[in-house]
């Protein structure tokens, strides 16, 4: 109901911003409606009996964000309760007036490896995995609609619903010696986060076939080559300091969010319709984001400084 509240929130302020059709699109972002509002509290109730972990989330002041997948001893794979950790960041990223980027990264030197195998084993019937699916088709399709640029960073292993995950941020940077691989066939199983859809807009139906059907490891060179990722960075040697791989991404990240919020927020508006919009709404859609920057701040402010884009 929380959750409801927040989502109406949200529709409203985009709404009174003259984004009517914004608004529309991020009443998509509950794909599963009934999910998100009337059986939302019987689902958290289920994952919150396999606890373990936790995500967390870090908001800097620079408008970019880290989020933490972070359950080392199990090599950052998602119990029950980081699921239910994850909707809950996301919806705090939702109403984050001037986020601009996020950063997923795990914890420890390593990605994800997916779903906690011990709560997969319990909840193997198939209702209840499918609510699962459901619960992370959700909260995945609104990490990917947030109003900022996200990238995740892949640091070690992503695998399985760690896969799945790496493509709901907008970009991935993958680190030497990184792998991402879809397991699920190995696992009797396919992607059910929405990481199949994802992957065949990502990287085209013929790679995402050959991703799935060979559990194809995908190192970093393999990676640029199809397009699945989008950048790779060294790991530091350690004498270089902790952390210094996050101010890495943060600096790849710079270079697409500089500048005002609101035109960073706009930009990933109007590419997130184009993708997901027909044509004609799409231009309808763009045509209300520009007009929230036009005559803008960031816009006046350009046009005094008289500069030359050389
Ligand atoms: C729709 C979603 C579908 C899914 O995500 S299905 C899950 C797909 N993921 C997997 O099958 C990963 C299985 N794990 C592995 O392959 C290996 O553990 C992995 C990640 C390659 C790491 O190998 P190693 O470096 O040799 O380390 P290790 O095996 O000793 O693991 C360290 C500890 O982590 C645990 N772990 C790793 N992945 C896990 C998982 N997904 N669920 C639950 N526990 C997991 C592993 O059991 C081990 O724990 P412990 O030290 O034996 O207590």
């Amino acid at each position: 109901m929380v959750l409801c509240a927040v989502r109406r929130h949200l529709l409203k302020s985009s709404s009174s911003s003259s984004c009517g059709a914004w608004a529309r699109l991020l009443q998509r972002g509950c794909v599963y409606s009934s999910v998100h509002c009337s059986d939302q509290g019987e689902i958290r109730e289920k994952l919150q009996a396999f606890p373990g972990g936790s995500v967390d989330l870090l908001k800097q002041e620079s408008g970019i964000a880290v989020l933490t997948i972070n359950y080392p001893s199990r090599m950052n794979a998602f119990s029950g309760s980081m699921m239910v950790d994850l909707e809950e960041r996301v919806s705090q990223l939702e109403s984050w007036i001037d986020c601009k980027g996020l950063i997923v990264q795990g914890a420890s030197g390593t990605f994800c490896s997916g779903s906690d195998l011990n709560a997969v084993r319990a909840i193997s019937n198939p209702q209840d995995g499918m609510k699962m699916c459901m619960f992370m088709q959700n909260a995945l399709t609104r990490l990917l609609r947030l109003p900022l640029i996200s990238v995740a960073l892949v640091e070690g292993r992503a695998l399985g619903g760690g896969a799945e995950l790496t493509t709901a941020c907008d970009f991935r940077l993958m680190a030497s010696g990184s792998v991402i691989q879809f397991v699920h066939k190995h696992m009797g199983l396919v992607p059910g986060w929405g990481g199949a859809a994802r992957l065949v807009r990502i990287v085209g139906s013929q790679n995402a076939l050959k991703l799935l059907g060979g559990a194809v490891k995908v190192d970093p060179e393999l990676g640029l080559q199809i397009g699945l990722a989008d950048g790779v960075l060294e790991v530091p040697q350690a004498e270089e300091g902790a952390g210094t791989l996050l101010q890495r991404a943060e600096n790849w990240l710079s270079h697409y969010t500089n500048g005002a919020a609101p035109v960073v927020q706009a930009v990933k508006k109007v590419v997130l319709s184009g993708r997901e919009l027909p044509l004609s709404e799409a231009l309808r859609t763009e045509k209300d984001i520009f007009g929230t920057v036009w005559g803008g701040p960031a816009n006046l402010q350009a046009l005094a400084s008289k500069s030359k884009h050389r």
